[in-house]
């Protein structure tokens, strides 16, 4: 079975095309990291696999289930779970509360517990509390587990997104620029961490700017260009691509 399907998918908005006939696929258990120049549709195509955008035409299928008309919670349920560029934590929450959130829920949703709730809801934030301490352990933020998300630093709230979309229990995880500002030590604690999320199982589709973090993660790249996915290939094949550079760095031309 193939792992996510993304099949002729167009997308406009007003006169503009984000993205063009846009069809690929991508293997479980592996990482994919998205490029291209600004403008190019990346953001756009994390977002009509999240839900965020309807797309004009085509498909999003994962695992053999069609999700184009899915739900954005549907679709986290379904084992897709995304990062944003600009972080949306709850600053005002504890990084355990952030955490919380996201909860893949589970226990308690049996309704013979019903009867039992006062206990049960206790015992039930126990359990999440608990979970929640796994995940915010995995990337290394247990000594800030109280504090609230505006106290971290910028590299811990990155982190802290990736505990958020860990605790979703999604199989599927997409990061916006997850090294995108950092600064070179959280930079490298980040990359450690995304070869810790594959080797744990899970499969990354992660918009990634810098060719240098590129060659360090990915199995294989896809190339965009203004809405239209020009190439996808082995990492090495697409990033030593000259013409590929020379749109890349040369503003998109
Ligand atoms: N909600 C929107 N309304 C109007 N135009 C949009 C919208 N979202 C994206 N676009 C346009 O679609 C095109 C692709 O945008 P997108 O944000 O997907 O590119 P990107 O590759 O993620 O860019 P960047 O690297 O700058 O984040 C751009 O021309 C952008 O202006």
């Amino acid at each position: 079975m193939t792992f996510l399907d993304v099949a002729g998918v167009n997308k406009k908005f007003g006169g503009i095309a984000a993205l063009t006939d846009c069809t690929f696929s991508i293997r479980s258990k592996e990482i994919s990291c998205i490029v291209g120049p600004n403008g190019a549709g990346k953001t756009s195509v994390f977002n009509v696999i999240t839900g965020f955008i309807a797309p004009d035409t085509g498909t999003i299928r994962f695992k053999g289930q069609d999700l184009t008309k899915a739900s954005r919670h549907e679709r986290i349920e379904a084992g897709i779970a995304r990062t944003f560029q600009n972080l949306r934590l709850f600053e005002e929450l504890s990084v355990m509360d952030n955490v919380m959130t996201c909860l893949a829920s589970e226990a308690g949703n049996n309704p013979l517990t019903a009867i039992f709730r006062p206990i049960h809801t206790e015992a039930i934030l126990r359990a999440k509390r608990e979970k929640a301490r796994e995940f915010i352990e995995t990337v290394g933020l247990s000594h800030k587990a109280d504090d609230l998300a505006k106290n971290l630093s910028y590299g811990q709230k990155k982190l802290l997104c990736v505990a958020r979309v860990l605790a979703t229990d999604a199989e599927l995880l997409l990061l916006d620029e997850p090294t995108s500002g950092l600064a070179a030590a959280a930079l490298d604690t980040m990359v450690e961490m995304i070869h810790k999320l594959k080797a744990s199982g899970k499969s990354l589709l992660i918009v990634e700017h810098n060719t240098q973090i590129v060659r360090r993660i990915a199995d294989e790249v896809l190339f965009f260009h203004r809405g239209t996915l020009l190439a996808q290939g082995k990492t090495e094949d697409i990033v030593s691509d000259k013409e590929l550079g020379s749109i890349y760095f040369g503003g998109g031309h």
